[in-house]
């Protein structure tokens, strides 16, 4: 195994009695990689996350870790796990139940406090911490979750769907605290969640599944780059477009046409379009000032992918 091997996933099956489940996985997870785990209902997401936990029994194949970071005689050390069901004490307060998860994972008592007001801090839970998790709202108790996972800065984040539930600030902050770990410290993340726009800002790698097969392993920008069958192109103008010449271009553009909120023309364009034709239809009728050409999103570009599955 490579030194910055976290760990690595071989020929891992994973099959329920009904069949389902998840066949032949090679995976192998850095330092500093912080992957997104994507795919539809009953992909297989949780499936993998509950077998790298342990939780779940493998039918075939090995989940080697690197002994640098992980010893199999600690392993609430290493892995800062939260899986999808809720599983937070609620006989305890939300300081204690952090606490609980510190003392699980080896900590000692007296670093202990430290380390539950810093967990407490990044999911903005700071002045909640003497209430007990049945007084907090969905949302809150999920970052009760994430809290226990995170606080004894694992080497490896094992998060399934962390931020269904939270709002978008909490998810912003939970995901740039993942980001600046991956990037500073001797880490490795691997997050579900059904939210692509979120995970394209700030994950770079990407697992995507379907029906129980990895479809694709590797950078979300190549991901994008290779599969987008599209171009973006933000079209800035002045003066009025003709209802006419907007039909024009919407034939040639296949409907994918937009006015955005700047004013802008935005064309979702096949790549074998020729883009020198729509814009002399354009000028015919107003003046050009500038063309940026974008590349098709994450979520756009799976969603393409996943219509022609
Ligand atoms: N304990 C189980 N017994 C039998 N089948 C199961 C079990 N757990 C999951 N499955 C099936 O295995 C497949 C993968 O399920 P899994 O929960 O891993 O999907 P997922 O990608 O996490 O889905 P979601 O996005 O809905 O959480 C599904 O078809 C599911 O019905």
């Amino acid at each position: 195994m490579n030194e910055n091997t976290i760990l690595k996933i071989e020929d891992v099956s994973v099959i329920y009695e009904n069949g389902k489940g998840i066949s032949n996985f090679n995976l192998n997870f850095d330092k500093g990689d912080f992957v997104a785990l994507v795919g539809s209902n009953g992909a297989g997401k949780s499936t993998l996350i509950n077998a790298i936990s342990g939780i779940q029994k493998l039918n075939n194949g090995r989940i080697e870790f690197n002994d640098k970071y992980i010893t199999s005689k600690y392993p609430y050390n290493i892995l800062g796990f939260s899986p999808q069901s809720q599983v937070i004490d609620w006989y305890l307060t939300v300081a204690d139940n952090v606490k609980l998860g510190l003392l699980l994972a080896g900590k000692k008592t007296k670093e202990v406090q430290s380390m539950v007001d810093e967990a407490l801090d990044i999911v903005n839970l700071k002045g909640k911490q003497d209430l007990s998790v049945d007084q907090l709202s969905g949302g809150q108790q999920q970052r009760v979750q994430i809290a226990r996972a995170i606080a004894h800065n694992p080497y490896f984040y094992l998060l399934d769907e962390p931020t269904t539930g939270l709002d978008a600030e909490s998810s912003e902050k939970f995901l740039r605290y993942l980001k600046s770990k991956t990037e500073n410290e001797e880490c490795a993340v691997l997050l579900s969640s059904h939210d692509l726009t979120l995970l394209e800002n700030y994950c770079k790698k990407m697992i995507y599944i379907d029906q129980g097969e990895i479809v694709y392993f590797g950078n979300i920008k190549d991901f994008v780059n290779n599969n987008s069958n599209r171009k973006r192109y933000i079209v800035e103008y002045n003066g009025e477009l003709d209802s006419e010449v907007l039909n024009e271009l919407k034939v040639i553009a296949k409907d994918v046409v937009m006015i955005d909120e700047n004013n802008n023309l935005v064309l979702d364009l096949d790549l074998d379009v020729n883009v020198s034709s729509l814009i002399s239809i354009i000028e015919k009728n107003v003046k050009l000032i500038n063309i940026k050409n974008e590349n098709i999103s994450l979520r756009d570009t799976y969603l393409n992918m996943k219509g022609r599955r």
